[in-house]
């Protein structure tokens, strides 16, 4: 039976972390729990230091030293080894960052092909692929162009196709157009969240700016280490 309608493609129960600086022992995650369900797109909110950016690298199974569950796609993370989480993490999720860490001597056609021929997509479809994100994201005409001969909002929109790229049930982004000015970040923003939404993909985007949060599905705050 397929029951990917109904179950959460990522919950998170009772997740912690701590981290010890100068000797002394901070809890930045002190029991998150949270449920994504599919083609969801959620805001988190939280002030600088709440532990957003702690949150999606353990969704995103970047890092250990977690407590608590992390359940993706049906699959509980921490009771798979390190090949089966970056199995979990190439099949489920999809990445993208306030700065957008392109490879600089690649094209942005290229950039958005690789991480699909890592996870196998024969070349023709993942070049039909990037072209068919690139030019829905209004880079049609800069396939050929480097990183460094686009604008700000162009790389972004770049690391926005590349996060799209393998068609992830969910994508984390972490302040993905905080580094552009408020006109461009709106403008990327909205594209991504209409790219999202056309794809069905579901996302947990990190955020200071709550008036860019409430065009999402659904608001979830840090505070104290908890979600509220
Ligand atoms: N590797 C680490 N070692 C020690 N402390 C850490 C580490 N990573 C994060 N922290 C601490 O955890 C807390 C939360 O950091 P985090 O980057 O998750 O916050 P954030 O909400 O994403 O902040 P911002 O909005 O400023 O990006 C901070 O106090 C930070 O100093």
């Amino acid at each position: 039976m397929n029951r990917r309608g109904v179950e959460p493609v990522v919950e998170l129960k009772s997740l912690t972390r701590s981290f010890q600086q100068g000797g002394v022992k901070i809890d930045v995650l002190c029991g998150v729990d949270l449920a994504i369900m599919p083609g969801e797109i959620v805001a988190l909110l939280g002030p600088s230091g709440s532990g957003k950016s702690t949150l999606l690298q353990a969704v995103g199974l970047l890092e250990g030293g977690f407590g608590g569950e992390i359940v993706i796609g049906g699959q509980s993370a921490e009771k798979s080894d390190s090949r089966a989480r970056t199995v979990l993490r190439r099949e489920h999720l999809g990445f993208v960052y306030q700065f957008h860490h392109l490879l600089p001597d690649f094209d942005a056609r290229e950039n958005v092909i690789l991480p699909q021929l890592v996870a196998g997509t024969p070349r023709a479809e993942a070049e039909a692929r990037s072209e068919q994100l690139l030019t829905a994201l209004g880079l049609g005409h800069r396939l050929d162009h480097r990183p460094s001969q686009l604008s700000g909002g162009e790389q972004q929109r770049v690391a926005v196709a590349r996060g799209l790229a393998n068609k992830p049930d969910l994508v984390l982004a972490d302040e993905p157009t905080g580094n552009l000015d408020e006109k461009t970040s709106d403008k990327v923003l909205a594209e991504f969240l209409s790219l999202v939404r056309g794809e069905g993909s579901a996302a947990l985007i990190a955020t200071h700016n709550e008036r860019l949060a409430r065009k999402m599905d659904r608001v979830v705050r840090l505070h104290e280490g908890l979600l509220e």
